[in-house]
């Protein structure tokens, strides 16, 4: 996408969270998961690239011992809609017998998640957690819920935060909703 065709997307978009309550949703996250995991010594594994902001300021805010990887799915491509699932890096760290946080952007359909905790589990983890900063509303049942949620976004395709818009804006601090047709 041209840096115009990026800036005219933004410029048309809807504000759904502002910057100061996205951070504000990480801080409560990083509280609940702090409350749960302080002595769960976990593996915490960030969904690339959707999730690169928020497990980088959820990190940071996470005052216990804990290791650190990322596994990479891809669903959507350049597309608002998802398509076939496929692994681009699986977890390389070893998950048997380890409590595993799955931290990600947004979910959506569930499909993502539910196929990636369904590896894990494979793979021998004791336990599976997961945490999203986005969760879409949906009228249709979701495979998975997730066990922590910073914000919830109305069903309508979102970016900001980590979360692309045909590989743009990832870089925004609060989240946007494109335009209606
Ligand atoms: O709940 P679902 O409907 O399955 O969708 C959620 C997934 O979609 C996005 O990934 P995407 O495939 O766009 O890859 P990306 O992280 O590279 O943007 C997002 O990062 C989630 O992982
Ligand atoms: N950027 C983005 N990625 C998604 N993956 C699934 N739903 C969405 C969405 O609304 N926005």
């Amino acid at each position: 996408m041209t840096p115009e065709a990026a800036r005219k997307i933004l410029a048309e978009a809807e504000l759904i969270c502002s910057a100061e309550n996205s951070a504000l949703a990480v801080r409560r996250v990083a509280s609940e998961i702090t409350a749960r995991l302080t002595n769960a010594n976990p593996l915490v594994l960030a969904v690339m690239g959707g999730a690169v902001v928020f497990a980088g300021q959820l990190l940071s805010l996470l005052p216990f011992p804990l290791d650190f990887d990322y596994l990479q799915v891809s669903r959507y491509r350049d597309n608002t809609t998802g398509g076939q699932l496929s692994w681009v890096v699986e977890p390389s760290s070893t998950v048997a017998g380890r409590c595993v946080l799955v931290v990600d952007d947004i979910l959506d359909e569930g499909i993502t998640l539910a196929e990636i905790c369904h590896r894990l589990f494979a793979l021998g983890a004791a336990e599976v957690l997961t945490a999203v900063f986005a969760d879409k509303q949906s009228d249709c049942s979701k495979p998975i819920a997730a066990d922590f949620v910073g914000i919830t976004v109305p069903d309508r395709y979102v970016f900001g935060f980590g979360m692309d818009i045909k590989g743009a804006w990832r870089n925004l601090p609060a989240v946007y909703a494109l335009k209606r047709e």
